[in-house]
């Protein structure tokens, strides 16, 4: 069986499957409902996601606003990031703290994110990501809080960060609170 552990951000939680390996290679459950279930989480899993980055990329930190939120199940494929889920839920007591921990192909570990929250990765060997959502990509929904802010006091762990236009341009953390008046 997995190893399911709780984070210290509430919700947050992070999953290291039971890998069998033997002389043809490897074998692991890379998803079960009952990892989560036990947590008291029930998604729905209505689209999966994958995306190729090469070292030094950053991309985030991005949600989706309600209706149209998104609980997400990450990890990688190949490669490693560092992952970062960052609490924006209106009044949590751990608003603006966020949980990060390294996802790494060959340890097949796997990131819950819940809705609520911003999530992005840097990648620290190429790598291959892929995750499910529980809902369906909206743009006009998306958002974002700015990757760099020093008030997230985040080490991304990159030197020569390779980012999107779009995330070079949303708010701070102090920006999105005034502009959600509180979070999401
Ligand atoms: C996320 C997404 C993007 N796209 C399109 C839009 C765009 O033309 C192209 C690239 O989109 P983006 O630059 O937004 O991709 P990316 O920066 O990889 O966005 C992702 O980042 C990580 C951190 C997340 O948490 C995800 O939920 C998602 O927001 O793909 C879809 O068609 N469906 C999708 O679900």
């Amino acid at each position: 069986m997995a190893e399911v552990h709780i984070t210290p951000i509430p919700g947050v939680v992070e999953i290291f499957p039971k890998v069998y390996p033997d002389n043809r290679g490897y074998f692991f459950e890379s998803f079960r409902q009952d990892w989560l279930e036990k947590e008291g989480i029930t998604e729905t899993w209505v689209q999966d996601n994958q995306s190729f980055s090469q070292k030094g990329t950053v991309r985030g930190l991005h949600f989706q606003r309600a209706p149209f939120a998104q609980a997400k199940l990450v990890r990688v494929i190949s490669g490693k990031v560092l992952d970062v889920a960052l609490d924006l839920r209106k009044g949590s007591p751990t608003f603006g703290k966020i949980y990060s921990t390294i996802l790494d192909a060959e340890k097949n570990n796997l990131l819950y994110v819940p809705k609520g929250f911003g999530h992005g990765f840097s990648v620290l060997e190429d790598a291959i990501f892929v995750y499910k959502c529980s809902n369906y990509y909206n743009k006009p929904a998306e958002g974002g809080v700015l990757w760099s802010d020093p008030a997230l006091e985040i080490n991304w762990m990159v030197d020569e960060p390779i980012i999107s236009e779009k995330d070079q341009e949303w708010p701070t953390l102090a920006e999105f609170k005034n502009l959600t008046g509180g979070g999401l």
